[in-house]
């Protein structure tokens, strides 16, 4: 019989209705649970992670620093150096193996319970040649830094001034570059307006170095960076540099003894095998009714991992997402800390000596600059622009001492680190930035006063770890880090000892 009603009987949602909320509280519960994990991505998340806001409104300025924040009216920004960790990007060929093998095994269950049916189901469109490529996502996160970095600086990214371009040569580093460029190349010539707040508080800088310096030919150095004047930005070349964006490929010491060294991760190792992952092994085992013996700690980070691929590179709330809770979340992004402070940071010297070739090639320009603004000459190298890793950033950052905890990160201590420094996602997500701003204060009362420097990590002051203050006297600095700035040579430090002992307990 047909029905009398047209749409739903009254008091009761005809069955598309009824299902379109399901849909809709089920997409909603999604997004709850991913939300939820987003916080503990690591190197995985998106560099919305550490900036909210824009989430609203990607070009956003961001609310006023509660820091002192240059340039003033007094001091105008000499030259900016930006050392840009790519942007987002696939997962690389071993975590797509290693998804597809666990994807694999949900689907060869003969009863897959509920939980993994949504995972048999679910298309496996990662392959291995995507290895870590930049993602479209990578691209506006580099456009729409750009475009930020404009706004913020205008006294230098201006239509006059040249820019100096280097990259790793990996894919994702050179892409990056090639967005930064287009997104760079809008913002100059459009002069988009600064969005959020008003000029000042939000770091906008003030005209150009009012000591009259125009930019003048590359004199040489360590690299010769291929300039490009705002003009035509976008069809020059970025001068591929690794021995800078990729030092640690260069370094012996670090390859034989780190890299290549099987005890080197003991920790990563042992905490793989320890309480915490145990109890997020066995429950992820049962959720989806698979022996806990078919699987092991790198299926379960990598399920882990997926999820904040799919909402990172695609913005969605991924099923892979609802195996995890706040403390399962918490354990992985414990592992993942881990292998970046003992691969990349704080566990072992040469992770960071192995910086210090990039270091002084930082000083050196710095140098240079304050150089040719004391004898008016033009400034040489205004804005550089360097595209590398988070195993770029993180060496450098821990031979500057940041993020440094009293005890190191061990297997053994996960609950005593809970409130840690080295949180890798709030320092290194995707698109991270290091920025160097180096400015010539007129009215400074003493020849020191005249150079100052900020650096912002991310796009926010970070205060520097010698004073806990967001700016230093560039003499104050370069004092500071004398003993690095002399007596680190790249060459001593990456080489072998002739004993080649390659006991970790030397590194
Ligand atoms: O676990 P992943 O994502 O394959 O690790 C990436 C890989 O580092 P390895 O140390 O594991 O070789 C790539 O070589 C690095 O360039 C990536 O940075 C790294 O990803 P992540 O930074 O998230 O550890």
């Amino acid at each position: 019989m047909a029905s009398c009603f047209r749409g739903p009987l009254p008091g009761r949602p005809s069955l598309p209705l009824f299902l379109l909320l399901l849909r809709v509280s089920l997409a909603q519960e999604r997004a709850a649970a991913t939300s939820l994990l987003s916080g503990y991505f690591g190197t995985k998340s998106r560099y919305e992670e550490v900036n909210q806001h824009l989430l609203q409104d990607p070009l956003s300025l961001g609310p006023p620093d509660p820091g002192y924040l240059l340039p003033s009216a007094a001091c105008a920004p000499l030259q900016l150096r930006a050392l840009i960790r790519h942007g987002t990007r696939f997962p690389t060929e071993k975590q797509i193996r290693k998804l597809g093998q666990l994807h694999r095994l949900l689907r060869s269950q003969e009863r897959p319970c509920p939980a993994a049916q949504q995972f048999a189901h679910w298309d496996m469109w990662y392959h291995p040649d995507m290895d870590g490529k930049l993602a479209p996502k990578g691209r506006l996160d580099m456009e729409q830094l750009a475009q930020r970095l404009a706004a913020r600086f205008p006294g230098l990214f201006s239509p006059q001034r040249r820019f100096a371009f280097a990259s790793s040569s990996k894919h994702r580093c050179v892409e990056s570059s090639a967005a930064f460029r287009k997104g760079l190349q809008l913002a100059l010539h459009r002069q988009l307006p600064a969005r959020g707040n008003e000029a000042g508080k939000a770091g906008l800088g003030a005209p150009a170095h009012s000591g009259g310096n125009k930019v003048g030919p590359w004199p040489g150095g360590l690299w010769a960076p291929a300039h490009t004047t705002g003009a035509d930005i976008e069809n020059e070349e970025t001068e591929i540099n690794d021995k800078l964006m990729r030092f640690f490929d260069h370094c012996e010491k670090f390859v034989t003894c780190v890299e290549e060294n099987a005890t080197a991760m003991y920790e990563v190792d042992a905490f793989k095998q320890g309480p915490e992952m145990k109890r997020v092994l066995e429950k992820i085992a049962a959720t989806l009714c698979v022996p806990v013996r078919d699987l092991n700690a790198d299926l379960v980070q990598v399920a882990f991992f997926t999820c904040s691929f799919e909402l990172a590179i695609k913005n969605v709330n991924s099923p892979w997402c609802s195996l995890f809770n706040e403390e399962d979340a918490k354990v992985l992004e414990y592992l993942n800390d881990l292998k970046q402070y003992w691969k990349r940071g704080y566990g072992y010297d040469i992770n960071s000596r192995s910086s210090c070739i990039l270091f002084q090639d930082i000083f050196k320009h710095l140098d240079k600059a304050i150089a040719e603004s004391k004898s008016s000459m033009p400034i040489s190298s205004p804005v550089i622009l360097q595209f590398g890793h988070a195993e770029t950033l993180q060496p450098l950052l821990a031979l500057m001492g940041f993020f440094k905890d009293e005890e190191p990160l061990a297997a053994n201590n996960y609950k005593k680190q809970m409130h840690r420094k080295f949180r890798s996602g709030r320092i290194v997500p995707y698109a991270s930035n290091l920025i160097f701003v180096l400015y010539h204060c007129d009215q400074a009362k003493t020849p020191e006063e005249e150079y100052q420097v900020q650096i912002l990590l991310n796009e926010k002051l970070l205060p520097f770890p010698h004073s806990e203050e967001t700016v230093s006297l560039y003499t104050d600095l370069k004092n500071h880090y004398k003993d690095i700035l002399q007596n680190c040579h790249f060459s001593e430090e990456c080489e072998l000892s002739k004993t080649n002992n390659t006991s970790t307990d030397e590194l």
